[in-house]
């Protein structure tokens, strides 16, 4: 893991003066930031601070009252929450959402087509060579299943996996849509420290195979571990932003939010 923000590295993402007012509610006043290809960075923040706004409107979600954002350069708030899905920005939710009566294996080979994949996926269809096409996603299915670890599950119904188990077939359907920046919501919320420990791994294991990851996360020990960078909103401003190391030394992040979250994630 390297802890040192890379300021050489392109951002894969850049938000760029983003605001959003519900009626009133500043829920994000303004806010930017950038997302190194190829790193960890964390957004955090006490409760209400404007992290999952944040995220509904990289993915789509919400329309900003004002400001960018820009995917490798496109600007994402013109477009669908499916068009942004199909440029391989993909995200998980708070709740996963599974199909409890299919398999694992079906869930993450459903997953592929999910998400802004319609197109390829009737394309596919269409082509004469089908078996081989379906033999080669098969393949796919496999190889992410072993890869968040759960091959041994996979005729399982999901509906049937525990709690961990579904967290990370989340993670699997996410991952089946080839994800190019991946957000993460809250991935170890619910999870004892055995489970957010083998998270964390995987999540570290999806960086290291070249996917960004922007996390929300109010694990702290989990964000202090594997983040590259960490991005701390407050009340909807952006109050400090760095590796993890500068941000626990902040005395405005201790006061905003860390002196809390750091007792929570010792205790
Ligand atoms: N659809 C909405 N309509 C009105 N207010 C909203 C809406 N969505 C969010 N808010 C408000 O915007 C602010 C930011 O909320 P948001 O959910 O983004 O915070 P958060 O940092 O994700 O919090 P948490 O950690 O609790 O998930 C809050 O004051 C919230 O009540």
């Amino acid at each position: 893991m390297s802890l040192a923000f890379d300021e050489s590295a392109a951002p894969i993402l850049e938000v760029r003066e983003v605001a959003v007012h519900f009626s009133g509610l500043i829920a994000i006043a303004s806010m930017s930031f950038a997302v190194p290809e190829g790193e960890i960075v964390s957004l955090i923040g006490p409760n209400g601070a404007g992290k999952t706004t944040a995220f509904n409107v990289i993915t789509g979600f919400l329309k900003p009252t004002g400001g960018k954002v820009l995917f490798r350069g496109t600007d994402l708030t013109r477009l669908s929450s499916n068009r942004i899905a199909g440029l391989g920005v993909v995200r998980t939710f708070q709740r996963t959402s599974i199909f409890a009566g299919c398999t694992v294996f079906d869930n993450v080979l459903t997953g592929m087509h999910r998400q802004g994949r319609a197109e390829t996926w009737g394309a596919l269809l269409r082509l004469a060579s089908v078996r081989a096409e379906t033999e080669r996603m098969r393949a796919a299915v496999a190889e992410i299943l072993a890869f968040v670890g759960l091959s041994h599950r996979a005729d399982e119904l999901a509906g049937n996996l525990a709690y961990g188990e579904q967290r990370l077939l989340g993670i699997a359907i996410a991952l089946a849509a080839d994800p190019k920046l991946l957000l993460l919501d809250e991935p170890a919320a619910g999870l004892n420290p055995s489970e957010t420990e083998a998270f964390m791994g995987v999540v570290q294991r999806i960086r290291d195979r070249g996917v960004t990851i922007l996390l929300v996360e109010h694990d702290m020990r989990m964000v202090m571990t594997i983040s590259d960078r960490v991005v701390v909103l407050n009340h909807g401003r952006i109050i400090a932003e760095g590796p993890p190391e500068v941000i626990r030394a902040n005395p405005d992040v201790i006061q905003a939010y860390l002196g809390q979250g750091v007792k929570h994630a010792k205790g």
